[in-house]
Parts: C-alpha cells; sequence; structure tokens
C-alpha cells in the first residue's frame, strides 16, 4: 500500500542536505515524497558563503492551500528538518495539527535542526518555538546530544544524563527519542560514535516503561553535513517497516 511522506526541510542547489538527503533514500525504500523546500540555498551554511531564498509562512500556506484544494493532502508521515523563521515554523505546526486530525494515526518525525558541537546554526529564538510548539506534536524525535541539552536545559556528560535527557523529552510528548550522535566514550573505544534510543513501551499489564538501545557506529574520520536528515529519513523508513524492532 502507497505511504506517503510530507518533507519540509532545506534544499540545496549544491551537496547533499535536508530534501537533497532524505527524498531519495525515501524514495527508493518505497515511500511517496511530497517534498516542500523550507529555504533553496546555494549550499548548506557551513560554507564560508551561501545564497538564497528563504520559504515565508505564507508561501508555504499557499503551496499547502493548493494541495488542499486538490483533496491530496493525506499523509501518513510528515518530516521536518532545518527551518529558519517563527512563523514558518508555526504555520508548520498548524499544517500538522490539521493533518493529524484528517489522519489520526499520522506519524510525525521531527529533526529539530538547531546546531551541533555546542553552536547554533539557525536563529536563537527558535528554540523556545521548538521546545513549547513543535516537539509537543512529534511521535518521533531525532536531536543530536547538542540540540537535547539545548531543549531540556541539562547537559550529557554519561550515559545516565542522557537517559535522564531521554525521558524529559518523552515527557515533552515524543514516544521514540533518538539522541543521533553524542561526545559519550563508546566501550568499543574511541574509534566508535555513540547514539542512544529511548521508546516507551506499554506493558501487558498496562504500566509504561522505556526500552532504551545504545548504538555503536564506527567512527569515520572526518566530518560531515547532511547526515542528521539522512538518519531521520531513514529512521522513518526502518521504524515503518519494522515497527515492532
Ligand atoms: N564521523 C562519522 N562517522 C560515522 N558516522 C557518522 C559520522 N558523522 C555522522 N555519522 C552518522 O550520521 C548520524 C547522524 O549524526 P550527525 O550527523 O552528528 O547528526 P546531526 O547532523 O543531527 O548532528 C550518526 O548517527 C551516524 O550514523
Ligand atoms: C541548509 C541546511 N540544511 C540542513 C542542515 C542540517 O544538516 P545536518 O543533517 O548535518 O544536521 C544544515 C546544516 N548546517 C544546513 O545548512
Amino acid at each position: 500500500m502507497e505511504c506517503r511522506v510530507l518533507s519540509i526541510q532545506s534544499h540545496v542547489v549544491r551537496g547533499y542536505v535536508g530534501n537533497k538527503s532524505a527524498t531519495f533514500p525515501l524514495q527508493v525504500l518505497g515511500f511517496e515524497v511530497d517534498s516542500i523546500n523550507s529555504v533553496q540555498f546555494s549550499n548548506h551554511t557551513g560554507y564560508s558563503h551561501w545564497k538564497g531564498q528563504v520559504l515565508t509562512a505564507d508561501e508555504l500556506n499557499v503551496l499547502y492551500e493548493g494541495i488542499k484544494l486538490n483533496k491530496v493532502n493525506r499523509y501518513d508521515y510528515i518530516l521536518t528538518g532545518y527551518s529558519r523563521d517563527t512563523s514558518f515554523l508555526m504555520t508548520v505546526v498548524d499544517i500538522i495539527q490539521e493533518l493529524k486530525k484528517a489522519n489520526p494515526s499520522l506519524v510525525y518525525v521531527c529533526d529539530p535542526v538547531m546546531g551541533d558541537q555546542g553552536a547554533m546554526y539557525v536563529p536563537e529564538y527558535l528554540l523556545p518555538v521548538y521546545r513549547d510548539n513543535v516537539v509537543p506534536l512529534a511521535d518521533i524525535l531525532t536531536p543530536n546530544q547538542f540540540e537535547a541539552e539545548l531543549l531540556t536545559g541539562r547537559k550529557i556528560t554519561t550515559e545516565e544524563d542522557a537517559v535522564e535527557v531521554m525521558d524529559l523529552l518523552h515527557k515533552m510528548g515524543p514516544e521514540t527519542v533518538v539522541l543521533t550522535s553524542t561526545d559519550l566514550p563508546s566501550r568499543r573505544g574511541d574509534q566508535f560514535l555513540v547514539a542512544l534510543g529511548s521508546q516507551k513501551i506499554v506493558k501487558p499489564d498496562g504500566t509504561v516503561t522505556s526500552q532504551i538501545i545504545c548504538m555503536d557506529i564506527p567512527k569515520v574520520d572526518a566530518v560531515f553535513v547532511g547526515t542528521g536528515d539522512l538518519f531521520a529519513a531513514l529512521l522513518l523508513a526502518w521504524t515503518h517497516h519494522y515497527p515492532k524492532d
């Protein structure tokens, strides 16, 4: 059966971040992808120069209106990433709420793209919008360590801290939280990168518990941009194909 994703992320002319990282892998894995480009930039913002356009909230509404008028606004998943503007993000929130009403089993995968390695690369005023409006709607949340720390106001220096932070993030809304990369030391040595996941599980007796997994990922000696966007897209795909795993 067709499974349709609405992906609201950046587009770059050169390179692979945002929709350029997410769309093709999702298509290859069998999904129909409707993409809205939150920005169209020459390249990602880590380059010394970047130029381009930012989609406004009004422009987003116009695109969504067209989809609605044709009655093709039924989605199984929404995936969101890079955004630079408060009113744009608030419009995304309105769209998610409307689409969830239309399809109560819609799953919202939110990558709260704000920064990395201790620095924000979107305007700071987006943090409260993510914390108070966006994250509470998310079913699956994929922050990196820095983004998880920003959202909860808690530093992560040990695995116990990471579990507590994921619990705080669960309390904000999402049933599944994945810290896509952390600075925590791996048990397998310094050639590995640690990612952690936590999923709320309802036990047969009705009590709720968290299932925690820790992933040791072989480190490649390079810095990548767009891998967080790819990770979120692939997590969507594989949790869809293997919902109980
Ligand atoms: N240097 C690396 N070596 C191996 N895998 C990496 C590396 N950097 C990122 N990844 C992969 O990309 C995923 C996303 O991590 P990252 O790019 O740090 O997320 P974000 O962009 O959200 O900060 C990681 O879980 C890992 O699978
Ligand atoms: C335009 C744009 N989109 C998306 C991202 C996110 O990239 P990543 O997947 O590495 O978090 C960036 C990173 N600076 C970016 O500049």
